[in-house]
């Protein structure tokens, strides 16, 4: 069954003087319009902090530190059945650019429930939420 893809992807919780980078999807295609941590697909032979790194370089244009694992949860779509790991991330060098995504808010943990989530990225908000109290 189609439902059944397995869909390995790793997200970067970006923190910057205490604020999270949050990213939202564009208005087409999967989970639309949602908000996300930014990354993708890990591809054959990458670790996942390796996957990482490259999807941030593509899609925000600069380069992070990953550091520890924040969650690691699956969530089926109608579309398969994503593994979404995350990290907190630190920048290096350069500022967030955006191309893919239709926007990009810096929240305070507390403020990050006010967004419209992916259903993969809950865990994930929640366990910053408790790790990174306000
Ligand atoms: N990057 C990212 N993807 C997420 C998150 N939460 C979540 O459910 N996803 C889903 C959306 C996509 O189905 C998949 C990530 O793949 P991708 O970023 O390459 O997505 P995409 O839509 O460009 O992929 P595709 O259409 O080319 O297949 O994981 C998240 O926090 N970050």
């Amino acid at each position: 069954m189609g439902s059944e893809k397995r869909i390995d992807v790793v997200g970067a919780v970006i923190i910057d003087q205490g604020l999270i980078l949050c990213a939202q999807r564009g208005p087409s295609g999967s989970l639309a319009g949602m908000w996300e941590f930014p990354g993708g697909k890990i591809e054959p032979g990458e670790t996942p902090q390796e996957a990482l790194q490259r999807e941030i370089d593509e899609e925000l244009d600069c380069t992070v530190l990953v550091g520890q694992q924040v969650e690691s949860t699956r969530h089926q779509y109608d579309f398969g059945i994503v593994t979404l790991t995350t990290f907190y991330c630190h920048l290096v060098a350069g500022t967030p650019t955006l191309s893919e995504h239709a926007a990009v808010r810096w929240l305070a943990p507390a403020e990050l429930s006010e967004l419209a989530w992916a259903p993969a990225d809950i865990p994930a908000v929640e366990k910053i939420q408790a790790d990174l109290p306000s």
